[in-house]
């Protein structure tokens, strides 16, 4: 008995240590394959990228300990390095090249060519819009894309002016009612609210008064929360470009906190979505055959009709996607707008006088399509303020292929090229005196064509923003009905902002005026 107790006991011994030899000479090999496949793809990315310039990386991490500065210190930083690094530049992320393109014709090449659309890893981030419009890939997007389309028709994007009319002059009375409180105001809190509300109201056919403070914003704070912790990543790749880093995250007090606030969005967006078809059953709502309505009953009609065409899940994913993008940039454009008027009084001016034949004297005139169309210069003002404050000032795209730039260099698959409007906007190449405020300098002239590339703040090519025209619509009417009550005094100089490159462009320190009213309404 004893024998076959130490026999069994020496055998078990046995098996665990040639378990452990076995399992310490798989993760020995395994470890050195990945480490040689690394090496091998590091190499041949050095040596394809070699004639693109950039920060000096250290060994093993790269430029990982500088890369967050890009989006702390816009200016200072990135710019200055964008100087430095003429049309382009690249960082190492650990292992991971970023080409970062600021020249039209290597972005032509990109945004152009249907074998890049898929977005990069840093949308994964943006994990409380799933894979809604902004960050589908493959066949969901070329699928999603055409449906969505039909809702920004422009008969949908018309009959929209009611809202954008109602929800701007209730602004100027907050507005007012704020300047008798208080001299000096952040505007932009106010426009942000009024922003959300009008998402709300227009694609998501729902009542919501945020700007009036009756329903809290619950949505709005919590994608603020939402786009620190985007913001905190986005420029930090080791928190969510490999298993282990993500996996620190998400135990750390931040990486908790964002899993809450990301839960509180999906939350709102269901109600949204459950208050919508309760609505829509109260009324007796009726299918729209031409397709031609706004964003979600498009996708609950669409639904209705083809089963198991949408899942409730993936209408989710597109209300948090057109509730975060619907409202940040345009809001972020306007709050930036509102500010370089300020600082331009002589401008400021020529376009109150050509509001002024508009409004006819009338401030709380509503603004027709016709009447926006008559703004010709307030038109070529809002175009230079994109140039300068682009709202989404850097998006990626992950290469599934290789990429050749416009002077034959190659950038190896599986690299990450970001594509930046603000640097581009920026380039001294592209458009002379680039911090001057010349809205004349997108004025057409005769005989003269200018690269379109030069100027993308909604993108271009398959993939532009599906809300531009939504957008200008909006942003025009904000500019108008704010610039026809007020006149503009900035607080402070355009270089004492702060500028940061979160989710959307922001201002840290807010959009900080003194409004004067020009009528008493
Ligand atoms: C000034 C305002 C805006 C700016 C500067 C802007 C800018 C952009 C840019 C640069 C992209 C391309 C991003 C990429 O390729 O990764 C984009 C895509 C997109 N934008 Fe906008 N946007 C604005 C307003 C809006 C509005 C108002 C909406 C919705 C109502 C919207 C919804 C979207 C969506 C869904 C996409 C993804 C399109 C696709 O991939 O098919 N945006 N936008």
């Amino acid at each position: 008995m004893e024998n076959l107790t130490n026999s069994i006991v020496g055998t078990g011994a046995h098996n665990v240590s040639s378990i452990l030899y076995t399992l310490f000479i798989y993760s020995t090999l395994s470890l050195v394959a990945i480490i040689s496949y690394i090496y091998n793809k590091k190499r041949r990315a050095s040596a394809l990228l070699k004639h693109i310039d950039g920060p000096n990386p250290i060994p093993i991490f790269g430029n990982a300990f500088i890369y967050h500065r890009a989006a702390e210190c816009l200016e200072s930083f990135m710019v200055d390095c964008s100087r430095k690094y003429k049309n382009r530049m690249k960082i190492w992320a650990l292992w991971k090249p970023y080409v970062f393109l600021y020249n039209a014709a290597d972005i032509k090449r990109v945004l152009q060519n249907t074998k890049f659309l898929d977005k990069g890893p840093e949308y994964k981030i943006f994990t409380w819009i799933g894979e809604g419009l902004l960050t589908a890939k493959g066949d969901r997007w070329l699928k999603t894309r055409p449906i969505i389309d039909h809702s920004f028709h422009h008969r949908v994007l018309g009959s929209f002016q009611d809202t954008f009319n109602e929800k701007c002059m209730l602004l100027v009375d907050v507005l007012r009612k704020e300047t008798q409180q208080s001299k000096q105001l952040n505007i932009f809190p106010h426009i942000f609210h009024c922003g959300f509300d009008i998402i709300c109201e227009t694609l998501m056919n729902t009542k919501m008064n945020t700007l009036e403070g009756v329903d809290e914003n619950v949505y709005s704070k919590h994608l603020d929360r939402a786009a620190d912790f985007f913001h905190y990543r986005q420029w930090r790749p080791m928190t969510y470009n490999n298993p282990l880093g993500k996996l620190i995250w998400r135990l750390s007090r931040d990486g908790r906190e964002e899993a809450k606030c990301l839960h509180i969005l999906n939350e709102f967006s269901r109600n949204l979505l459950k208050t919508r078809r309760q609505a829509r059953k109260e009324i007796g709502y009726e299918k729209s055959k031409n397709m031609n309505v706004p964003l979600i009953d498009l996708l609950l009609d669409y639904q209705e009709k083809n089963p198991g065409s949408f899942t409730d899940e993936q209408i989710r994913d597109e209300i948090d996607t057109f509730l975060t993008g619907g409202h940040g940039a345009t809001t972020a454009t306007t709050g930036f707008a509102v500010f370089i008027f300020g600082c331009y009084p002589e401008i400021q001016q020529r376009v109150y006088e050509e509001l002024d034949t508009v409004f006819n004297g009338d401030p709380s005139k509503r603004l027709t399509n016709e009447d926006l169309n008559k703004l010709p210069y307030l038109d070529l003002c809002l175009k230079e303020c994109l140039r300068m404050f682009p709202g989404v000032p850097f998006f990626p795209r992950e290469l599934g292929s290789d990429l050749e730039l416009a002077d034959g260099t190659i950038v190896p698959k599986d690299s990450i090229v970001i594509i930046s409007p603000y640097l581009l906007h920026r380039n001294t190449e592209a458009h002379s005196e680039p911090y001057k405020f010349l809205p004349e300098r997108h004025q057409r002239i005769e005989g003269v064509t200018k690269d379109p590339y030069n100027f993308i703040p909604f993108s271009a090519g398959p993939r532009y923003c599906i809300g531009k025209q939504f957008s200008l619509q909006e942003t025009k009417t904000f500019l108008a009905y704010l610039l026809y009550n007020f006149r503009i005094e900035p607080v402070g100089k355009l270089t004492d902002l702060e500028i940061l490159a979160r989710v959307f462009l922001k201002s840290n320190n807010g959009i900080p005026v003194i409004l004067h009213p020009r009528n008493e309404a």
